[in-house]
């Protein structure tokens, strides 16, 4: 269509991005945060409201300027509570706000640490906040202030974890939760009277949960505070009483997200069975809060539960499984049928259920953004209720793509997104981009990838590859085990299988061929660097290429489950990319952020001056203020510039 552009990095960063949708508790209405993005670099995050009466009717509810996250409807829904930091506030705070029409937000807390985890439970509203036990809101604030002024950068730690993801901790501070009245007054401690604090880190709504009643909380916490590795928890106690209780003491892996049923009797969480592999599918569990039994639910089912939420009438729930490289809503009851799955195709998430049952759900495939709207639990159907993005995505020519399977390591099937350049014609030949995802333990799956863009590099003339290849999740769970703790033989093999099963194809010229992969990705992108590979240039993001040093790092690879370098290092000898240096001669460019605390930015250097010892023509290219991922407008902008020159230099765009 001689109308419409192709999908561009540019057209990506036009785009607005839905969060997790809320439906209030009689259906009516849904608030979602929508974050927009402007050419100076800044971003800006405000609730809509959409109504879900068949109007179409979606509006902007709060003020521009300033930014609103977390929103929580009251149990009548009358009033919506949300995160904003606004006016003369240092961090975030709880606003209010009346639903029935337009009004202005007032303001429920100074609470000088800022407030996160939001959930409204009765007459109060729960709250986190990183602060100094023991330590009244004014000591806070004179402590915060004069940390400001002191000029003094040092953090000091004597216990484990010292960071998380992109920023060091303060090991001074703890999570606690906390409540305030919702018609005002002050805020009570919760877990501080209890001595013990939630999870150091990345800890939410979704790590707490409270009894409709009012009367029980129940939380996840560390069973093992201070140490290297933790054991999550889920903990629970009576409002009020000082002693809290720990029901999955008797598991050595992680337990999580706490949820009471809405009749007050069950309590649900999920559970990992091994200790130290994220990639562990999680069972349904359900504590009884009368007997105190605990049950698991669907042993067999070889899905791990994510993304669940209760039916209102208690009997069961709805998820957002992982299923085969799509992640479909599921319903799954507690009578003893199997779960079953309610969506077809694309990508569904952030479930969200009213009290009469209405379930909303953002959607999005590979080709367009999240979209937010009602599921119907019986046919299935999508009800879109909001049009963020029609007329951008109108203006796009987003190309096509399709689900492939082939034979990987030792006949497998491996299945693969195969996607394909607007006005792609089979009878002309096409560079090949084979991209590795990365975790290891995830999938590429039908939704649309911001930072990894299949569709954008389709557009820019080739045809892309994502297999999802041992170890991806959504497969199974000896699927997901298979490559542990061997990292590399049966992933090299998928994707070499992969580029072989696509260089046959007419339509694919196996002279442009190139692979590109971050994270994980860039783990195997440097173990095919050193042996034998098809691929005229790689692009080599966020790497792993020392497995000793990374052993060692923030994500400790595989050290808690198959033990430490210093008991068994053939493990980690035979797959770190770094032994198979002298074998490097494809090109390659090198991508690491500096704020990269999951894989520290040292591998970045390491494999580049490795490069250029050895003569192998290379770049690096290097973000002093990113982390694991490249985030902001103008450096992802920069980033997409830098991956479509070098693949274009050895592998020409265009069907030929
Ligand atoms: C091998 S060290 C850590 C790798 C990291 N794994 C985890 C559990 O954090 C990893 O591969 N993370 C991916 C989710 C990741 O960052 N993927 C890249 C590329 O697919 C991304 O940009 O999302």
């Amino acid at each position: 269509d001689d109308e419409k552009t192709p999908l561009s990095a540019e057209v990506l960063w036009k785009l607005e991005r839905a969060g997790a949708p809320v439906v209030s508790p009689d259906g009516t209405m849904v608030v979602v945060p929508l974050t927009t993005y402007d050419e100076d670099n800044e971003s800006e995050t405000r609730l809509w409201l959409l109504a879900n009466d068949g109007s179409g009717a979606q509006r902007p509810i709060t003020a521009e300027g300033s930014a609103a996250s977390s929103p929580v409807f009251s149990p009548s829904g009358a009033q919506l509570a949300f995160i904003s930091k606004r006016n003369e506030d240092e961090a975030g705070q709880i606003y209010l706000l009346p639903t029935a029409g337009p009004g202005e937000a007032s303001k429920l807390t100074d609470v000088p640490t800022g407030v996160s985890g939001l959930r409204w439970e009765g007459e109060y509203l729960y709250f986190i906040s990183s602060v100094w036990p023991e330590h009244s809101w004014e000591e806070m604030a004179d402590r915060l202030k004069a940390e400001e002024e002191d000029h003094i950068s040092a953090f000091t730690w004597s216990e484990m974890p010292y960071s998380f993801f992109d920023h060091y901790l303060n090991e001074d501070r703890k999570n606690h939760l906390f409540r305030i009245p919702a018609a005002g007054g002050d805020v009570e401690p919760v877990t501080e009277p209890l001595g013990m604090a939630m999870m150091p880190a990345g800890t939410g709504a979704g790590d707490y949960d409270v009894s409709p009643d009012g009367k029980h909380l129940a939380f996840v916490t560390t069973s093992t505070p201070g140490a290297v590795y933790s054991n999550g928890d889920v903990f629970l106690v009576e409002l009020g009483k000082k002693k809290a209780r720990n029901l999955t003491s008797d598991n050595p892996a992680n337990d999580y997200g706490p949820m009471f049923s809405p009749d007050g009797k069950q309590l649900a969480f999920a559970r990992q069975r091994i200790a130290g592999f994220y990639g562990d599918q999680a069972k349904l569990m359900t504590y009884s809060m009368a007997s105190g039994d605990t049950q698991m639910h669907h042993e067999d089912w070889d899905y791990g539960v994510s993304g669940l939420v209760w039916t209102p009438d208690s009997s069961g729930f709805y998820g957002a499984i992982d299923d085969k490289a799509t992640r479909r809503v599921y319903s799954i009851s507690l009578d003893g049928n199997a779960p079953s799955p309610v969506t077809k195709e694309n990508d569904y998430g952030a479930l969200s259920i009213a009290d009469n049952g209405v379930l909303v759900a953002q959607r999005q495939s590979a080709l367009h953004p999240v979209r937010i709207g009602t599921v119907d639990t019986q046919s299935g159907d999508f009800n879109r209720l909001d049009a963020f993005n029609d007329e951008v995505m109108a203006t796009v020519d987003a190309g096509t793509y399709e689900s492939v399977t082939y034979k990987g390591h030792n006949g497998a099937d491996i299945q693969m997104w195969v996607h394909y350049p607007p006005g792609f014609n089979p009878r002309k030949e096409y560079p090949l981009m084979m991209l590795i995802h990365g975790g290891p333990h995830g999938a590429i799956s039908d939704n649309f990838h911001y930072r990894w863009n299949a569709q954008t590099f389709a557009s820019w003339g080739y045809v892309t590859a994502w297999p999802n290849f041992h170890g991806s999740s959504g497969f199974g769970q000896d699927f997901v085990d298979a490559i542990n703790p061997d990292w590399t033989t049966k992933p090299y093999a998928d994707v070499m299988a992969a580029a072989d099963f696509l260089a046959q194809k007419k339509f694919i010229d196996e002279d442009r061929m190139v692979a590109a992969g971050g994270s994980y990705g860039g783990y195997l992108s440097s173990i095919i660097l050193g042996k034998e590979n098809p691929f005229k240039a790689l692009v080599i993001h966020a790497a792993v290429y020392d497995l000793y040093a990374q052993m060692s790092a923030d994500f400790a690879v595989n050290m808690e489950r198959f033990g430490p370098y210093w008991e068994n290092p053939e493990i980690y000898r035979e797959q770190s990319p770094h032994y198979y240096a002298k074998n490097f001669n494809t090109p390659s460019l090198v991508i690491h952020g500096q704020n990269d605390l999951r894989v520290p930015v040292g591998q970045g250097f390491e494999l580049y001056r490795t490069l250029q010892t050895k003569g192998v023509e290379s770049r690096l290219v290097y973000y002093p203020d990113e982390n694991h991922w490249i985030l902001s407008r103008a450096n992802s902008l920069h980033w997409y510039g830098e991956v479509r020159d070098w693949v274009s230099k050895f592998a020409e765009p265009g069907g030929k």
